[in-house]
């Protein structure tokens, strides 16, 4: 069964002047297990669409299906993690991690050797009674990816997570990322501007086009696991992605005529 279906969904916003089309007709699915990224240029409705499937944005119309059932609002199925870690800073980091716990059914004691267990995954067991301030940001989306596991949603939903990190934490937390997911076989959608990104961490890239936003190719990445980023496999579907975009190659500009 697939994880995630996203069938014929179609989306626009209203304003006072207009009527703004931002998704037409998008449909794509996604297994249990597999990871998915969505690179598109800004504002061709990437966000908008993570919005939908994690049940934070209605659609004008289709169907958006997570764990066969039809998502009509946000559930403990799906998580989503940002750029911006979104961590309480009156918080320490064991209690970030206990409160999205709070809602389950598990006994205190159960809700700390839970959270010890996933911040023991990332790597901060030692940084349980820090606040997000006395962090580096690194430091701080691991946590938020340990909260973000710890509820062992089916589907987390990602948006640009790694953005706002230098490269060296970034490839160090998408490897950690990769560990993890192997382990629990979360579904991950993400959503990201980073083509080496979506290379690296993806099973398939899913295009997408503006005016409104369609998804206009799917590229599998079949390269071998663990990636090596300098690889010719790797940057042969690097070039691949780029020459989506046209960024390879750009045609000459004619500076004078004569
Ligand atoms: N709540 C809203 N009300 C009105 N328009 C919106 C709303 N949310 C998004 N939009 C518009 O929908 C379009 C798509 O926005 P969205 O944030 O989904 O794009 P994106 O591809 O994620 O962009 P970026 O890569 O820059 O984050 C944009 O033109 C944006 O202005």
């Amino acid at each position: 069964m697939d994880a995630v279906r996203v069938e014929h969904v179609w989306k626009s916003f209203s304003s006072r002047e207009k009527n703004q089309p931002v998704l037409a007709d998008v449909s794509f699915q996604v297994k249990k297990g597999e990871i998915v990224s969505i690179l598109g240029q800004s504002g061709c409705g990437k966000s908008t669409l993570l919005n939908m499937i994690g049940g934070f944005e209605r659609l004008d119309s289709g169907r958006i299906e997570c764990g066969g059932t039809a998502v009509e609002r946000p559930s403990r199925k799906c998580v989503m993690l940002f750029q911006h870690y979104g961590l309480l800073p009156w918080r320490s980091v064991l209690k970030n991690v206990e409160l999205a716990l709070e809602e389950l059914p598990l006994s205190p004691a159960e809700r700390r050797e839970r959270a010890v267990e996933y911040l023991r995954l990332v790597g901060l067991e030692d940084r349980l009674e820090m606040f997000p301030h006395q962090l580096s940001g690194g430091m701080q989306q691991r946590v938020a990816i340990a909260r973000a596991l710890s509820i062992q949603p089916e589907l987390i939903l990602m948006d640009e997570p790694f953005a706002a990190l230098d490269t060296f934490t970034r490839y160090h937390l998408q490897n950690e990322l990769l560990r993890i997911q192997s382990r629990e076989q979360t579904t991950i959608i993400l959503v990201t501007h980073d083509i080496d990104e979506a290379v690296y961490l993806s099973d398939r890239v899913l295009i997408m086009g503006a005016g409104p936003g369609r998804i206009h190719r799917e590229i599998r990445i079949r390269a071998s696991r663990p990636r090596d980023r300098g690889h010719d496999e790797f940057q042969y579907f690097r070039k691949l992605i780029l020459e989506e975009f046209s960024f390879n190659n750009p045609l000459p500009t004619v500076e004078f005529s004569i």
